[in-house]
């Protein structure tokens, strides 16, 4: 029987003078006080109603049948006259650093969803796109190029993306797109993080670092919120949020809550970092970062 969240502590800081002693304790005896952590967050957030995902008209805009939205932090999307479901897409806030909703978690869209993940970027007034995925891994589908494929301006549904640049580095690419809505027109970036496979880790780890500060020299703080999104936008896209998350605060403060802040992002979606091996690997990133290791982005 799970206990309630309210019985569980929900954070555990850290003194950031002793992380590297703490780190040394919890990997002993093969991870043994990591697996007994770790296992500590399974049920959080789990008793949370997803009953807007469970409708039979939204149930197709899920990309797998175990991760859905939980009703209270999911994104709503501006209802189109009276059409069932048009308010729904398969996406949860997510606190960050600088704000309780500074992020938006999102599945990799569906061929069939992708004109409503264009509208959650405009009607959000996101700036910034984070992906954490390949479209294609192992010969399977991960997420649809909801994307152009060149220079020539597509439209998703009323909204048309035009590239205007692109750069390209060994484990992620930095595009510049231009979104058009009417009138109105904004440019949204686009960080996609091309190497790190489903349910497993960036090689080395600290790579991810090296994505965070690429991200953050480009979007500041105030900018917000981010979109991010993986395949099912639980295991890669926790990871990337809490890392980007300790990163600011050890700047600022003595004390890192690795477990509090996955307890917190959890609580608003589910299996938020998915993996032992994710949660293991925030801490060896958090680790090279103190042992001074240059993890400048170099882009
Ligand atoms: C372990 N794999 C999964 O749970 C994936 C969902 C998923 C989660 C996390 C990630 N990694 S990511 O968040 O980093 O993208 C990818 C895919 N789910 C499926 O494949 C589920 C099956 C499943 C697996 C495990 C479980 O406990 C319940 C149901 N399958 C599924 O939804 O089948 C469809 C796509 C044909 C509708």
């Amino acid at each position: 029987m799970s206990l309630p969240d309210s019985v569980i502590e929900t954070s555990r800081p850290v003194r950031i003078e002793n992380f590297s002693n703490h780190y040394r304790i919890m990997s002993a005896d093969s991870d043994f006080r990591f697996s007994e952590e770790f296992e500590e967050l399974k049920h959080v957030g789990r008793d949370q109603p997803c009953t807007f995902a469970d409708l039979p008209c939204n149930r197709p805009k899920n990309r797998f049948t175990n991760i859905l939205p939980y009703d209270h932090s999911r994104f709503k999307l501006q209802p189109v006259d009276d059409e069932e479901g048009s308010d729904y897409i398969n996406a949860n806030y997510v606190p960050g650093y600088n704000s309780p909703r500074e992020f938006i978690v999102t599945q990799g869209p569906l061929h069939s969803t992708r004109d409503d993940f264009w509208r959650m970027v405009w009607e959000s007034n996101s700036r910034a796109i984070i992906m954490l995925t390949r479209c294609v891994e192992k010969g399977r589908e991960k997420c649809d190029h909801y994307w152009p494929y060149d220079t020539m301006p597509v439209y998703y549904g009323d909204i048309s993306v035009q590239i205007l640049n692109e750069s390209r580095y060994p484990d992620w690419n930095v595009c510049e797109f231009m979104v058009c809505r009417g009138e109105q027109q904004r440019v949204v970036r686009h960080f996609h993080f091309t190497t790190w496979p489903d349910f497993g880790v960036p090689n080395p780890p600290h790579t991810l670092v090296r994505f965070v500060r690429a991200f953050r020299e480009r979007v500041p703080p105030d900018q917000r919120p981010i979109v991010v999104h993986c395949s099912a936008g639980v295991g890669r896209s926790g990871t990337f949020i809490c890392l980007d998350r300790i990163l600011q605060q050890i700047l600022v403060s003595d004390y890192v809550d690795i477990f509090g802040i996955v307890f917190a992002m959890r609580k608003e979606r589910v299996w938020m970092v998915q993996t032992e091996q994710q949660y293991i690997c925030i801490h060896q990133c958090l680790l090279a970062v103190l042992e001074g290791k240059d993890l400048s982005s170099s882009t």
